[in-house]
């Protein structure tokens, strides 16, 4: 994201923070302003040209949009609670 969890940088990355501390779960952010490499790197490894880039267990789940979208119609809670039990 841009920025951290505790400082977004960005709209967009502080709108995916907001919603998964509204979710209680726990995650951790990686700064791509920091990183020229991992910005560059992140997006040819996923494929997806924007910050954020939200990952649940390890895939790529999506963008901002994609995010709010899937927290409004339940869909993103429902994998996190299956994640989260496996
Ligand atoms: N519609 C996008 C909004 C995010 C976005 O447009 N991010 C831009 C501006 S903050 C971005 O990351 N651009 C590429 C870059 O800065 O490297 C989403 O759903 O995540």
């Amino acid at each position: 994201m841009k920025g951290t969890k505790e400082f977004p940088q960005c709209g967009f990355s502080n709108t995916v923070v907001q919603i998964l501390k509204s979710l209680n779960v726990p995650f951790e952010t990686l700064n791509i302003l920091e990183n020229e490499m991992l910005r560059q790197g992140l997006k040819e490894y996923s494929n997806w040209p924007t910050f954020p880039q939200l990952y649940i267990d390890g895939e790529f789940f999506g963008g901002c949009d994609i995010t709010v979208e899937a927290y409004k119609n339940g869909q993103l809670q429902e994998l996190l609670e299956k994640v989260m039990c496996s």
